[in-house]
């Protein structure tokens, strides 16, 4: 689908975000928001070439000469619907210009480390005292408060410091990071909850408000049932693989041409799929029978498993157990799921023009909410370095910074 200008709209129409984050999980957020119709005013340092991101390649969309423009796949994958405005905010004339804009604003998003725009008098205290009415967003590695506040944070540190890398990998391998940077994401993800919880505040109350979020704090948040786990029984929760601590069987096993899903989820299902083996009785038996028996004898019934499984094909396990109503899929690969029937059938690849770039459009993945009134609109497409500096001061009446 390639959208225009013109379906500019959505839940969000004539909301005004100044977007001073970048890197992963402010940008995340930004990006949602204006999926949603914000207008998002991306704030990027002229002396430093602009977000982090644009120079974290090795994959770039490439200008029409073949060479690489300063779209990097990993700006592109958080920075559509913005407009690139290079202000250098460490000048007085840049801060002005900031807080022109601040002025208009509904929003302001930040991710620089917790004191580092006290400096510049653009923190929050600051920017609230004059525009009571603003939202404003501070995303850090470990908070605004706490004896690691100082601390700078990637998704790494939050995954190592958060426990969730001591959850994932073998028991007998080392800990392992998921494989992206969903620290960030997940923290994105809350400070767009948080915004829209504090418009429909502000809404209601004319009152503006300051949302203190950290990569560590929404990491540990998203522990669910393995810090529960801890926190009730005091047992650590230790690495499993792809199994589960509080189903089995939920694991991926292998078959003679590769490895499959298998998410059995309750004694029904389980019945289900011993029918598929051929083994009726294996869910009747009482060391089987029971969700908590299952957990108990957890190593004995997977060995079995293994054994009854390997002589099968994918194909065969996944038709066979799809017929009988037992959750089970497939591992795909990246490319093997952006190209499933189901990804096209939902738009899960977009696709935006762009006339600078080779081919004049760039592809992305869609947002997946999907509204039944106000959908989410693709309309700008991620910008280059600067590309609207111009434009937005004019449509703001700010005058240009000095040079
Ligand atoms: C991301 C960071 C580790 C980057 O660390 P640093 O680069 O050392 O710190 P800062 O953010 O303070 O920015 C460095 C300097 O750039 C300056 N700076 C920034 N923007 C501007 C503009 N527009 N103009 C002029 N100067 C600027 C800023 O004032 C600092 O100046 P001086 O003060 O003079 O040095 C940190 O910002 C951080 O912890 N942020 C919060 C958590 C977070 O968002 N982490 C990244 C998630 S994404 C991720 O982890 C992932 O993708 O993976």
């Amino acid at each position: 689908m390639v959208a225009s200008e013109e379906t500019a709209n959505g839940p969000l129409h004539g909301i005004v975000v100044l977007d001073l984050s970048r890197i992963l999980a402010g940008p995340t957020a930004t990006q949602i928001l204006g999926d949603l119709g914000a207008t998002v005013l991306k704030i990027e340092n002229p002396k430093s070439g602009g977000d982090d991101t644009r120079a974290w390649g090795p994959n770039y969309a490439r200008a029409s000469n073949g060479d690489p423009t300063d779209l990097s796949a990993y700006f592109m994958s958080s920075n559509r619907n913005k407009k690139s405005v290079a202000i250098d905010i460490a000048t007085p004339a840049g801060q002005d210009i900031i807080r022109q804009l601040a002025a208009r604003a509904d929003v302001v998003i930040e991710n620089f480390k917790p004191g580092g725009l006290a400096k510049y008098r653009l923190d929050h205290a600051t920017l609230c005292a004059a525009h009571p009415g603003l939202v404003y967003c501070s995303i850090s590695g470990f908070g605004q408060t706490g004896p690691n506040s100082h601390r700078p944070g990637y998704d790494l540190m939050a995954q190592g410091y958060g426990g969730i890398m001591s959850l994932t990998g073998e028991p007998d391998g080392q800990p392992l990071k998921v494989g992206v940077g969903i620290a960030d994401v997940m923290c994105g993800m809350y400070a767009t909850i948080g915004v829209l919880a504090a418009l429909r505040h502000r809404d209601q109350t004319g009152e503006g408000q300051h949302i203190d979020l950290a990569l560590v704090d929404t990491q540990m948040a998203w522990l669910v049932n393995e810090g529960i786990n801890f926190l009730t029984s005091g047992n650590l929760p230790e690495r499993r693989g792809n199994a589960h601590p509080n189903i089995v069987p939920y694991d991926a096993f292998q078959v003679e041409d590769g490895y499959f899903l298998l998410a059995v989820g309750n004694d029904a299902q389980f019945q289900r799929f011993c029918d598929f083996l051929g083994q009726p009785d294996l869910a009747r038996h009482p060391d089987y029978a029971t969700n908590l028996k299952r957990i108990e004898n957890r190593v004995a019934l997977t060995s079995l498993l293994r054994d009854a499984l390997i002589s099968y094909s994918k194909s065969e396990v996944l038709e066979g157990l799809e017929q009988r109503g037992v959750p089970a899929g497939p591992i795909n690969t990246v490319k093997e799921a952006l190209e499933t029937d189901q990804a096209s059938a939902r738009d899960t690849v977009i696709s935006i023009s762009k006339d600078t770039v080779q081919g004049g459009s760039v592809k992305l993945l869609g947002n997946p909410l999907k509204f039944s009134i106000t959908p989410v609109t693709y309309r700008h497409a991620p910008p280059h370095f600067g590309e609207d500096t111009q434009d937005v001061l004019e449509a703001f009446g700010i005058s240009p910074p000095i040079k």
